[in-house]
């Protein structure tokens, strides 16, 4: 490791005196979840080497058939959070209640909400897929309640992901701009790579899944249209599109080269008002993707803004390059 490379201990430790938080425990707590994840990077790596591709043969409290990855990275989350003595609660895309600390540890003053294994379709196919990760604050010393964890997402302290790709990277905003480390596998180390990610306000790519386009709201048909109208359309120009099944690999595509991601209002199911998941999955990418420069919706609603009535409530998702985003967002609006 070359001396002008800063490890994530080191920047950590640098945000820590911009964080209202001297203690030290929210870096004991980033820690823990970072060793975490780096366990998980070894399990998705030999996942076909040790038998834990495939499905579990059991459904999670979203009702969808769990890989039995989904189960392993949600376990290694727990046990490597719950003894940090920094968090009053966690909570899991694969479990139903927020997850207690055990008796004998202290209640810390955070909670961590977390999607243990984004992307979850594509380990069996090794593709990329990763951890997403939320932190709120939470009253010290008191067992928290449901309600504690239904904070709007302008509450987060942190978010981050990791994504388990050709690389190992996590992506980490604390409220000052988003950065990008690398884990060097020799050394076991997250290193500074990709420093105040900022997302082009322009773009000529999206992402959504084209085959559930009988069930968009005409402001997303709408827009969609004039993107594959290309120069001959309203956009006077061709766009290119994207669609990897990962929300982790099409948040970092878009703070790596710009582009809009959509997972809209669906008109399948009225209980279910989106696929993705505002606690553990829109919320902190909104943060991320806000503090990039770009911009995170309902298509009607800021998602940051968005006053949670559960701990897995859905919620419609489009987000990323501002000029694209407030396109979309007008469509809404004339609609
Ligand atoms: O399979 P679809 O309908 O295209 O949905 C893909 C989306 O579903 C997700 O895989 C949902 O996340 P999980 O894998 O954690 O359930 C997102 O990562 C991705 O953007
Ligand atoms: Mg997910
Ligand atoms: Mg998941």
């Amino acid at each position: 490791m070359s001396n002008q490379q800063v490890t994530l201990t080191q920047f950590i430790i640098e945000q820590q005196r911009g964080l209202p938080d001297a203690s030290g425990t929210f870096t004991l707590l980033l820690n823990n979840i970072v060793t975490a994840c780096k366990q998980i990077s070894h399990r998705v790596n030999c996942g076909a080497l040790i038998g834990v591709l495939g499905s579990a043969e059991s459904e999670n409290v979203q009702g969808e058939v769990q890989k039995k990855l989904d189960i392993i990275t949600n376990d290694i989350m727990v046990k490597a959070l719950d003894w940090s003595g920094s968090l009053g609660g966690m909570a899991s895309e694969e479990i139903n209640d927020p997850i207690k600390i055990p008796k004998q540890y202290p209640k810390g003053k955070y909670l961590v909400l977390f999607d243990p294994l984004d992307g979850s379709s594509n380990i069996d196919i090794n593709m990329t897929v990763g951890t997403i990760f939320s932190i709120l604050r939470c009253r010290e010393g008191i067992e928290p309640e449901t309600e504690d964890f239904l904070r709007r997402g302008t509450e987060q302290v942190c978010a981050g992901f990791v994504l388990y790709g050709p690389s190992t990277m996590l992506v980490l905003t604390t409220g000052n701009g988003v950065n990008g480390f690398t884990l060097d596998q020799d050394v076991g180390e997250f290193i500074l790579t990709h420093c105040n990610m900022k997302i082009p306000e322009e773009s000529s790519e999206f992402a959504i899944n084209m085959s559930n386009q009988r069930f968009w709201e005409p402001p997303v048909k709408r827009y969609i249209d004039e993107c594959v109208a290309g120069e001959d359309g309203p956009r006077g120009k061709n766009f290119n599109m994207r669609w990897v099944a990962s929300l982790v690999a099409e948040v970092y595509r878009i703070l790596n080269r710009g582009g809009v991601f959509l997972y809209p209002h669906d008109l399948r199911d009225p209980s279910k008002p989106g696929k993705l998941r505002l606690m553990y999955e829109a919320n902190p990418m909104a943060f991320i993707i806000e503090q990039a420069g770009g911009l995170c919706t309902t298509g009607r609603e800021r998602i940051l803004d968005l006053k949670p009535n559960s701990i897995h409530q859905r919620v419609p998702l489009i987000l990323g390059s501002k000029n694209e985003v407030e396109r979309i967002i007008a469509y809404h609006q004339q609609d």
